[in-house]
């Protein structure tokens, strides 16, 4: 039977697969990278339509050339693809202007007449560094959607205040933030989880899994947790990476995970085909949150001052 990956609400596919964090490369111009060429096009192949990438990672030519690939045996339509805007490359000088800006020239070099969705990769970039205000930014997000560059538009590792100070001037709202989120880590920042579920705003999780790839289990609440993983991996003959999964997505959050091996599509499909019982929702819940500090990979400098 063929896999069909569910669709939310919103049309957003409910797991995407990363091109930053294993594929980061910080500039295009640095050695392309067939693997993730590879990498996405057997992902798109096996039912994962959904590709996370960004201007920061350096990876357009890959994704350009997967898609080149991709687009000659499917529609566009039957891919989703996300691009953020990060103000310019990690590892490059130059600085790409506005999201409208770049996001016409992105379009060019993927060879595609849109996104479907696009977002302002961090608050932390209209500092003098762009020269733009948020709200300048958001303008232009917005521009993007009106002449149908982006399907939708929406934001990434945005707190609360910085949520409320662009739907005080938005004309279309951000659909989507896209967060660092786990059990370990369940409000990058304070009340985010709330706020976004409250006002109809999507959560993304991105490094959903890092309870498993980044937790010393030897101690304390990280082999509480595992313990418990354990319990619920065995009890629906399912692996710990496809409990942590689902219980992602049984929060309404869509995970954004990515991996290197062919081995893992498979087992990620498993992740939709079972249900967590709400108490073992709830018990993921409680465990994590008593791990202090918090699990955070990213944004430390601005945001572990809340763990
Ligand atoms: N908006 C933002 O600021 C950010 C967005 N992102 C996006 O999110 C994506 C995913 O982030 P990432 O942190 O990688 O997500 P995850 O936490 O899902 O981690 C994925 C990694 O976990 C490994 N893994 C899976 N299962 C296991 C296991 N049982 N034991 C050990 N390792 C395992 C995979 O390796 P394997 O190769 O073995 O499968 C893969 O490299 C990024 O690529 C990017 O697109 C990421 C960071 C910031």
């Amino acid at each position: 039977m063929t896999f069909s990956l569910p669709i939310g609400p919103l049309g957003i596919p409910q797991l995407g697969f990363g091109t930053g964090t294993y594929y980061y490369k910080g500039a295009d111009t640095l050695t392309f990278n067939q693997s993730l060429v590879d990498m996405l096009v057997e992902a798109v192949h096996q039912g994962f339509i959904h590709i996370d990438t960004a201007e920061s990672y350096g990876v357009y030519p890959e994704v350009a050339a997967a898609l080149k690939q991709l687009l000659t045996e499917m529609d566009r339509s039957s891919i989703f693809i996300t691009d953020k805007y990060s103000g310019s490359p990690s590892k490059g000088i130059s600085k790409n202007g506005t999201p409208y800006e770049h996001l016409k020239k992105i379009l060019n070099k993927l060879g595609t007449d849109y996104v479907d969705l696009y977002l302002i990769h961090s608050p932390f970039i209209t500092n003098e560094k762009i020269g733009f205000t948020l709200a300048e930014i958001w303008k232009s997000m917005e521009k993007c959607l009106d002449e149908g560059f982006a399907k939708r538009i929406g934001v990434s590792n945005f707190a609360v205040s910085d949520l409320q100070d662009i739907l005080q001037t938005a004309g279309h709202k951000p659909l989507v933030n896209q967060i660092e989120f786990n059990a370990f880590l369940q409000n990058q920042t304070p009340g985010i989880f709330q706020f976004c579920k409250s006002h109809e705003i999507t959560l993304e999780a991105y490094s959903p899994l890092a309870p498993l790839t980044k937790v010393d289990h030897s101690s304390g609440v990280g082999e509480q947790m595992d313990l418990f993983l354990g319990q619920l991996a065995e009890k629906y003959d399912k692996t710990k990476t496809q409990i942590l999964l689902r219980w992602v997505l049984q929060l309404g959050v869509v995970p954004i995970s990515t991996t290197s091996k062919r081995s893992r599509l498979q087992e990620w499909k498993g992740v939709f085909d079972f249900q967590l019982e709400q108490a073992e929702v709830d018990t993921v819940t409680s465990i994590g949150q008593s791990y202090k500090p918090r699990l955070r990979l990213y944004m430390r400098s601005q945001y572990s001052k809340y763990d």
